[in-house]
């Protein structure tokens, strides 16, 4: 019998594209976006990884190394359970947080970013913008750094080298301004120890998928780039807003973290994207028990660019709150690194000369800042002459390198041609 084919032809619509502009060092740098939505991230994309084992079991540590590099050769991203940070302590810093963020404008600017000499303390919906092509940041944060006196490692402050000190940049006004909040330093300095514990161990890990010994880091992390912040991204306005795909408020915009890797803790709101290796936005949903770990830029120019240091932002639809506690680790800051040993041969040459995470960061912080000081039409006229030198440096902008391209350009006085 003759039977009409009921086979469809699915005409699949050509992806198109746009353009963002992500900051890297002192300069900005082009990177092409899929316009389709976000979706899920699936789980070969940002895996989820058992670190069971990660403090006291090296046979464990070498196992896991296995799939930690192929997940930061990929996306950067990747999951972690059974890290070891109790979930009391998370719930205490979460309380914590929420009652910061409750406060009064009055009272969160007593303890303003703008009083700090370092960025430490609180900044207000608005006031940054990470992304030059995106909106303000529509997120309130509070930010502190590594401060030896609360390491669980204990230090004795009268022997820290005059060299790390130079760069500690911690400051006390920020706890005597909160100080009224009950437990709000002990909560949320507890939940640092624990992420730093867990950092110094994990360091063991990315040494082994380096082919590194496990210790190979230990002598960098003394007195790590080892930054806190607490970030709350309000509610969406309403239910237009909400449900407006196009509508450009931006938690925090595409970026780039800056030093080794970063661990983050996000409430169960979502709102987290990563942009893939074929340019498009997938959403790293939140999962119970677990936390997102990425490469951020100075591990992967230490990498050689094997590791993938990959652009990220926050969009919060939800029509509730939502709280994230990131935790940024890096090496001590006064130490100047060059490209791993084992990530150069004849082949591949290193592609950067050595510089530290002290001044990687205090560049690209200082970038921002300008940019959250000056007004919009700078930035305008920023992206315009930015986009113009483009077209001129067309290999640039074609190149489909995916995160790496911003990591690379940064600090490009200091990249070996
Ligand atoms: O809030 C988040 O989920 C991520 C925040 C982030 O990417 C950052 O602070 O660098
Ligand atoms: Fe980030």
């Amino acid at each position: 019998m003759a039977t009409t084919s009921q086979t469809q032809t699915v005409m699949e619509a050509e992806p198109t594209y746009t353009t963002i502009m992500l900051r890297a060092g002192h300069e900005s740098v082009h990177r092409r976006v899929s316009t389709t939505p976000p979706r899920d991230c699936r789980p070969d994309e940002i895996p989820l990884i058992d670190i069971n084992g990660i403090y006291n079991d090296a046979v464990a540590r070498k196992k896991m190394a296995a799939i930690v590099k192929h997940a930061v050769e990929r996306s950067g991203f990747f999951y972690v359970k059974n890290h070891g940070i109790d979930e009391e302590v998370i719930e205490n810093a979460r309380q914590a947080t929420i009652k910061f963020f409750e406060q009064s404008a009055e009272a969160k600017n007593r303890v303003s970013r703008a009083k700090s000499k370092h960025f430490n303390g609180y900044s207000g919906r608005g006031t940054t913008q990470i992304s030059p092509s995106e909106s303000l940041d529509m997120k309130e944060s509070f930010m502190w750094q590594y401060d030896p006196k609360f390491d669980p490692e204990q230090k004795d402050a009268g022997t820290v080298p005059p060299g790390v000190k130079a760069w500690l940049r911690h400051e006390d006004f920020i706890w005597d301004g909160t100080a009224h909040i009950p437990g709000f330093q002990s909560d949320i300095i507890t939940y640092w120890q624990m992420c730093l514990k867990l950092a110094r161990s994990l360091a063991k890990v990315f040494a082994l998928c380096e082919d590194l010994p496990e210790d190979y880091f230990a002598r960098l992390t003394t007195y790590p780039g080892a930054d806190g912040v607490l970030n709350y991204y309000p509610a969406a306005l309403d239910d237009k807003e909400a449900a407006d795909d196009g509508n450009d408020k931006v938690g925090i915009g595409a970026h780039t973290d800056l030093q080794c890797f970063t661990l983050l803790w996000q409430d169960e709101v979502g709102g987290l994207q990563v942009l893939n290796s074929d340019d498009e936005w997938i959403k790293a949903p939140p999962v119970p028990g677990t936390l997102v770990v990425n490469v951020g830029d100075f591990l992967m120019r230490m990498s050689n660019d094997r590791f993938k240091s990959t652009v990220h932002r926050v969009y919060n639809r939800a029509a509730v709150d939502r709280y994230s506690m990131p935790f940024f680790f890096g090496f001590n800051f006064n130490e100047t690194c060059g490209v791993l040993p084992t990530c150069v041969d004849e082949a591949h040459p290193a592609k950067y000369e050595p510089i530290s995470c002290g001044e990687v960061c205090l560049l690209s912080l200082r970038t921002s800042l300008l940019h959250s000081i000056v007004e919009e039409w700078v930035s305008d006229i920023f992206f315009s002459l930015q986009w113009c030198r483009s077209r001129f440096q067309a290999s640039r902008v074609d190149k489909k390198t995916g995160s790496g391209e911003q990591a690379a350009a940064a600090v490009t006085t200091r990249v070996l041609s």
